[in-house]
């Protein structure tokens, strides 16, 4: 367990010994990712030494491609905070240079690098660890996730070639919307580039799960830093559904309270593109659940063997190809993905679990019918 407390309870704060910041990453910082131990929360004074001999360096390279966005500009400056990171890339079609400019002035151990256009991909994403896909346009009032698959699914498209060609070896979390039909599109092209790894491809739904754990610990009046809700199965309206009778701790709800929550966690995403009233969708919320999400990967890669997140991979867990659900992550991707969860669920879990699965299935048969007619076109040509 060495490795497993260790570099949450350092964060930023042991980065510097004299440094006045006092939060941190990890369990205080991004919430408890995804540890199934019961507490986490020990806050630990860094030690030099004895600190210095357990850490693993900040080794990790990590890219971000769509970082001038809404989600990649602050996404970024949470990774620029991760001890564990020696590179942070930064990629944009448009304005990544000041992002970068900006970025490289905090006094974290990352360097800071940019990356402008199509000629500059390869080089930002050779030799990369992880590469965060938060390209695309995000929804407006009135509009569903689905609405953004034909501009948001040729950008995913694109940058996974580039991706399959330059590091195919890398964790690659998709945040680009519709989610659940942009991650099958990723699968074919890796598939179609021949390195398709499915332990490595993640589709992030971490802010379902981020959201659940607020709006729970809010109604009961329960901790926040204890509170995880497993959110399976999409990335979409009722394929988001959040499995409240799994809540840990242990909590009862009543119908009416099951009812009320799980629409709200399910319609989170549209809440804030009303509020937001034309200027978007969630950014800082998603920059801070992909954070999380990044933080995870990177423990895992340095050997934590106590690394669990709910997202949206490929699954044998029902008959859908794709599907979400709580996966152990290890050095080498997905470990195992939890069964567990979905057994002995509330009749009202187990109605909303059969409900979904029409429209994930056609969401995912949308994206790969997209990957393969773009792979009919390029050959026709
Ligand atoms: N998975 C999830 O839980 C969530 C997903 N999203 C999705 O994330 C995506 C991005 O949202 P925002 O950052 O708010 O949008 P944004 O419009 O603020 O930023 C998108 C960025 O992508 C860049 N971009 C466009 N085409 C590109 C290309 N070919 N290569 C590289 N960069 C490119 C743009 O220049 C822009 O800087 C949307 O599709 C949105 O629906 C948003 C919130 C939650
Ligand atoms: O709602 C949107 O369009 C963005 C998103 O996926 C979310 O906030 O969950």
């Amino acid at each position: 367990a060495a490795l497993v407390s260790k570099p949450r309870n350092r964060g930023i704060s042991g980065l510097k010994a004299s440094s006045s910041i006092s939060f941190e990453l990890g369990s205080s910082f991004l919430g408890k990712t995804g540890s199934l131990r019961a507490s986490v929360t020990t806050r630990v004074a860094p030690k030099a030494k004895s600190v210095a001999r357990i850490l693993p360096e900040a080794s990790y390279k990590v890219a971000v491609l769509g970082a001038a966005g809404g989600i990649g500009q602050p996404l970024g400056l949470l990774i620029k905070m991760s001890p564990l990171v020696s590179e942070l890339r930064l990629y944009d079609i448009a304005n990544v240079k000041g992002v970068a400019a900006d970025l490289s002035h905090c006094n974290t151990p990352s360097q800071v690098m940019d990356f402008t256009g199509p000629a500059e991909l390869a080089s930002c994403l050779k030799g990369v660890d992880v590469v965060v896909i938060p390209a695309g346009v995000p929804r407006k009032p009135g509009m569903t996730r689905d609405d953004l698959f034909n501009i948001n699914a040729g950008i995913v498209k694109s940058l996974i070639e580039a991706v399959a060609d330059n590091c195919p070896e890398a964790f690659i979390h998709i945040i680009s919307n519709p989610v659940n039909s942009t991650v099958p599109i990723a699968a074919e092209i890796l598939k179609q580039k021949g390195v398709y790894n499915t332990k490595k491809l993640f589709g992030v739904s971490t802010l379902d799960v981020v959201r659940a754990n607020t709006f729970v610990a809010q109604k009961k009046g329960l901790k926040l830093i204890d509170v995880d809700v497993p959110v399976v199965g999409g990335h979409a309206g009722i394929t988001i559904l959040p499995l409240l009778s799994k809540t840990r701790p242990s909590v009862t709800f009543t119908d009416e309270e099951t009812e009320q929550l799980t629409k709200r966690i399910q319609n989170a995403g549209t809440e804030v593109v009303e509020a937001k009233a034309g200027a978007g969708s969630a950014t800082l919320s998603m920059a801070y659940a992909a954070a999380r999400f990044v933080e995870s990967s990177l423990r895992a890669l340095a050997g934590d063997p106590d690394v669990y997140e709910c997202t949206y991979v490929q699954s044998e867990l029902t008959e859908l190809p794709f599907f979400a659900s709580r996966v152990k992550i290890g050095k080498n991707g997905v470990e195992s993905i939890i069964s567990s969860d979905l057994e002995g669920i509330t009749e009202y879990e187990a109605n909303a679990l059969e409900a979904l699965k029409p429209e994930l299935k056609a969401s995912i048969e949308k994206g790969i019918e997209f990957a393969h007619k773009q792979q009919g076109a390029a050959a026709s040509v």
